[in-house]
């Protein structure tokens, strides 16, 4: 049973205006409604507002057990105080028998919050003077343990249930007249003193202790217990030099309600916070009685609706508090997708980043026959063509030539080297035309990086370097890995066995022939041609992402007897083109051998357009024929793929805003890190068990470590994203965290809980090596 942080127990509310003003008494038929809009996380907040309600009854000064609970609730875990509010009366049942007759005990209501609504509603409690801090009673442990309830935190239930109330608006139980300030300051950290009276905060064992404005020497880390105000409870004086309390008129301690105590849980007030605008506990002092902060912005206003909604629509806030929705072009999925989607990238994208990923690490058994180092380039990785007609063909460039991947020791970076096995340098000019190619940036062209001359296979091989793309394919490993059988027929001819064509989609054929062509644009117009428009030659990068791959290779390896002019190799490029487009369309690269039963089939299974484009490219070659005619004939279906493109641009771009907001938690968790736990720190090994890091670690215990009602871990990730995100985005709004023995709670916005966060890790920085 998870409980909700964002969904607000009316009878929380009810309390926290009980608090905000102790002549308000409300009447449940005052009450107002509370919207909530995350239904699946409301149940249960009246048992958990009366949770926290009874954490009176927790300490030592709870009832006995024979006392206050019946028999049926024995089974009941210890620390589970099951304590219910009968909305309609207000009467105070314990679980589900009255209260006994009253008590010598001074009602910890009135301790807390200075009165009691229960007082003439049974409570059993004596309602006389409250205790200042000087009576306090009780002893410290040492220890720092509790002698109460102990057990397991349950601070961010008691929290949870609170939710966003802590933000709620005031209580006016007489809407036509204004509030008296204190109560109309709700949000502000005023009407929720009560909860960090001195009494009350000095009951707790890991609480911030209050300190009086002006109080001369802080209490720091006593060395030995002192007594306080505790409700028999002892007290970690670990803790004592926590978080202070600085009412802000200074001098009365008196825990009222109407008094602007300030919570100011550290002395120095110039420790540098990194936002101007932010406030923390020191521009908590800051805060105006109607809750607005300086330069911030203010959690007035700001009604349950908004904060219970998911997707805020107040403007008035920031709106990176909270996971981008998704666009809705985007957003057309299943709804019971969307939470999922809205959080993360989409499987299939996330597969792919993730395939890649393992690609550019994957690597194989040491290969013995690969030298450990290559000029620049080391930790090569043989790349294995998974279908390969022939292994290590000669056929494309007439020498064997192998793929590996390696790292460059200049850079750091991947590249696909290319190795021609055998070949002899005649020249070194001839890696002037290198140059050429370097120049060509383009994305549908694996970019030649440089080539140079080894001897360390023991033989003579030059070798390529391009970039590397993980996990490309060949178009041959795409789409004509299953060789389609090939007939000799009765006359001689060899044609393909007859079957229906099994190419591929012609909108993704379209693809393919808009990115060659768009490549081929690009070499013939620098004045190249690119010679290797061949189904092993051309790689597949992503989806349907062509790249013409191995350029520049046959330019030095023919660069002593250039078999014909620029000219008729770009015309050869085209050739090739059409020979690859049949392949494709056939789904085998013998197709080209049986052109006419081929191009029968082609008719057949594509639209004539298909055929055209293929005709004019295996046409004459001739002075009037180029890849532009081939782009004038692409026409509209260029725009298809500009349609593609660009959706694919928003999808990514939709999965990048996911992202984004991950970063943002991922930093913010890296940074409680680094606080939290932190075993020692200045010699200090209380360090982060105190000031605001006490509060960190209770913001830790309220994210993370939720329990439900019978003490069962809550593993709610929204929770956890929300209250992560609004930090980081230092809402104004509170949350209400309780000390793992629920003795105490502070009420903090995620405004200072981002303050504290920043203080601490900044104290961290400015004392590691790196800033020295
Ligand atoms: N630049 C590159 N980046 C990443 N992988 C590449 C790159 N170039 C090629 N590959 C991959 O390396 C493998 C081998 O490529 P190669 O060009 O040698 O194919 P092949 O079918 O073996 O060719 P051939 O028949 O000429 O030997 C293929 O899986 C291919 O996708």
């Amino acid at each position: 049973m998870a409980r909700e942080p964002t969904s607000v127990s009316p009878l929380f509310e009810q309390r926290m205006r009980i608090n905000s003003s102790r002549t308000v008494s409300p009447t449940p038929n005052t009450r107002p409604t509370t919207p909530t809009t995350n239904n699946h996380n409301n149940h249960n907040t009246a048992s958990k507002s009366a949770l926290l309600e009874s954490s009176q009854a927790t300490g030592s000064d709870r009832p006995s057990s024979t006392e206050a609970q019946p028999s049926s609730a024995s089974a009941l875990p210890a620390n589970s105080a099951v304590l219910t509010l009968n909305p309609n009366s207000m009467a105070m049942v314990v679980n589900g028998v009255s209260k006994p007759a009253k008590n010598e005990k001074l009602c910890r209501n009135v301790l807390i919050y200075g009165s009691c609504r229960f007082e003439d509603k049974g409570c059993i409690y004596s309602h006389g003077n409250v205790p200042g801090p000087s009576s306090s009673k009780g002893s410290q442990s040492p220890t720092g343990t509790s002698s109460s309830s102990g057990g397991r935190p349950r601070g961010p239930l008691a929290a949870a249930a609170f939710g966003t109330s802590a933000t709620a608006q005031p209580f006016n139980p007489n809407p036509s007249r204004p509030l008296p300030v204190s109560m109309s300051s709700a949000g502000s950290l005023n009407n929720v003193s009560p909860m960090t009276s001195p009494s009350r905060m000095s009951a707790s064992v890991s609480a911030p202790v209050f300190r009086p404005a002006g109080n001369a020497a802080p209490s720091t880390a006593p060395s030995t217990p002192s007594k306080m105000n505790a409700v028999g409870s002892s007290i970690s004086t670990e803790h004592l030099k926590a978080a202070t309390f600085v009412p802000r008129a200074g001098g009365s301690m008196t825990p009222n309600a109407t008094q602007s105590s300030i919570y100011q849980p550290t002395e120095d007030d110039s420790t540098p916070t990194t936002r101007a605008d932010v406030g923390g506990y020191v521009s908590g002092a800051m805060m105006n009685m109607n809750g607005a902060v300086p330069g911030g912005t203010s959690s007035q206003g700001m009604n349950m609706e908004q904060k219970d909604n998911f997707y805020p629509t107040d403007t008035r806030v920031l709106d990176h508090h909270l996971y981008s929705t998704p666009l809705p072009h985007t957003a057309n999925l299943p709804a019971s997708h969307l939470p999922l989607h809205n959080f993360f990238l989409p499987a299939d994208l996330l597969a792919f980043i993730h395939g890649r990923a393992e690609a550019k690490l994957a690597s194989r058994s040491a290969d013995g026959s690969l030298p450990s180092e290559l000029h620049v380039y080391h930790s090569l990785h043989t790349l294995m063509a998974e279908a390969t007609p022939q292994e290590r063909s000669m056929r494309v460039f007439g020498y064997i030539t192998d793929a590996y991947r390696a790292r460059c020791r200049l850079d750091g970076r991947l590249y696909c080297l290319r190795r021609v096995e055998g070949f002899k340098l005649g020249k070194e000019t001839a890696f002037s035309v290198l140059d050429k190619w370097r120049r060509i940036r383009h994305p549908n062209i694996v970019s030649v990086r440089e080539a140079f001359t080894t001897r360390l296979f023991n033989d003579s091989s030059v070798i390529f370097a391009y970039d590397y793309h993980p996990r490309s394919r060949t178009l041959y490993e795409a789409h004509l890995g299953n060789q389609i059988e090939m007939i000799t027929q009765a006359n001689g001819t060899i044609t393909p066995a007859p079957k229906a064509p099994t190419g591929i989609p012609e909108r993704v054929l379209w693809s393919y022939i808009a990115q060659i062509a768009n490549g081929l644009k690009a070499i013939h117009t620098a004045g190249l041609a690119c010679r290797t428009i061949e189904p092993t030659k051309i790689i597949l990068t992503g989806r349907n992402r062509i790249r013409l791959n191995c350029c520049s290779i046959f330019d030095v390896t023919t660069f002593d007897s250039p078999s014909a002019n620029l000219h008729y190799q770009q015309q050869d490029d085209l050739l090739n083109f059409g020979k690859l487009l049949v392949s494709l369309c056939c789904g085998t690269t013998g197709a080209v051998h049986a052109l006419a039963a081929s191009l029968e089939a082609i008719q057949t299974a594509y639209s004539p357009d298909v055929k055209l484009v293929i005709l004019y490219l295996l046409g004459k070659p001739g002075p009037g024929k180029s890849i532009d005619d081939i782009l004038v004939m692409l026409g509209p279906r260029l725009l298809n793929e500009f349609d593609a493109m660009q959706n694919y641009a928003d999808s990514l771009e939709s999965g990048l805003e996911a992202e984004v907001e991950n970063g943002r938690v991922a930093r913010m968790l890296i940074k409680l890190g680094f606080i939290n736990e932190r075993p020692e720190f200045q010699q200090d090994p209380r360090w982060s068990e105190t000031g605001d890091r006490y509060v960190l670690k209770l913001f830790r215990d309220y994210v993370f470590h939720s329990v439900d009602e019978v003490g069962n871990p809550v593993l709610d990730l929204t929770h956890v994203l929300l209250a992560l995100n609004k930090t980081d985005a230092s809402l104004d709004e509170k949350i209400m965290l309780v000390a793992r023995d629920e003795q105490s709670c502070l009420v903090v916005s995620y405004r200072e809980i981002r303050n504290s966060i920043e203080k601490a890790y900044m104290e961290l920085m400015q004392q590691s090596s790196g800033m020295r």
